[in-house]
């Protein structure tokens, strides 16, 4: 089982999405650190990625599932996930890949990237975020979370989820 944390940039996917996989001993990935220079100089830059700015890296992040697949690994990951397209390709890495969406209004999004410092995105590409985000559809395996909580709480709610479903913990009884 794998689960990627997804939503616009500043929804707080790196911060719950690690301290979950943490707190649960289990492989986590930043999806960031998967673009190419090129996209990330474009982002730093104040242009959206394109699809076809996305394609390379969601295959990278297709292939880091599929990798912790087939050693029966579950795994966190923390990456956007804007379109249905785009997790349509994470679900190619592995039979089983469920999202869960960090859903918030655009001021309380504005004001988590203004607040945030040190980071490569800047808060004026929220609007294209939110112009390009298609929340989960029927038939997607996934769940919606509102990020107004506070993160140790959203943390908490992400350890539940993951720790509910059969085998997405290693076993430690022995
Ligand atoms: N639930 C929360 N409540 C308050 N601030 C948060 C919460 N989650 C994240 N943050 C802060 O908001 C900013 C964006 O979070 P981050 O994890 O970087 O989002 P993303 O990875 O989705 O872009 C960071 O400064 C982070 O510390
Ligand atoms: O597909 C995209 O447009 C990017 O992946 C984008 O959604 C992502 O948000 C940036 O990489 C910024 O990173 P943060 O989400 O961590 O701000």
């Amino acid at each position: 089982m794998h689960f990627v944390v997804m939503g616009v940039s500043g929804s707080g996917k790196s911060t719950v999405a690690r301290q979950a996989a943490e707190r649960l001993g289990l492989p986590f990935s930043e999806a960031d650190g998967f673009h190419p220079a090129e996209n990330i100089a474009k982002m730093s830059a104040g242009v959206p990625l394109t699809d076809e700015d996305r394609r390379p890296w969601l295959a990278a992040l297709a292939d880091w599932i599929a990798e912790h697949e087939r050693r029966a690994e579950p795994t966190v990951m923390a990456c956007s996930a804007l379109r249905r397209r785009y997790r349509d390709v994470l679900r190619t890495g592995a039979p089983d890949v469920r999202f869960i969406h960090l859903h918030g209004s655009r001021e309380v999004l504005a004001r988590r990237l203004a607040d945030r410092s040190g980071h490569f995105m800047p808060p004026a590409l929220l609007d294209s975020q939110l112009a390009t985000l298609e929340p989960l559809e029927g038939g997607e395996d996934g769940v919606t979370l509102d990020i107004s909580s506070a993160a140790e709480v959203l943390v908490e709610r992400v350890v539940g989820i993951i720790g509910a479903r059969p085998g997405s913990v290693p076993d430690s009884s022995g």
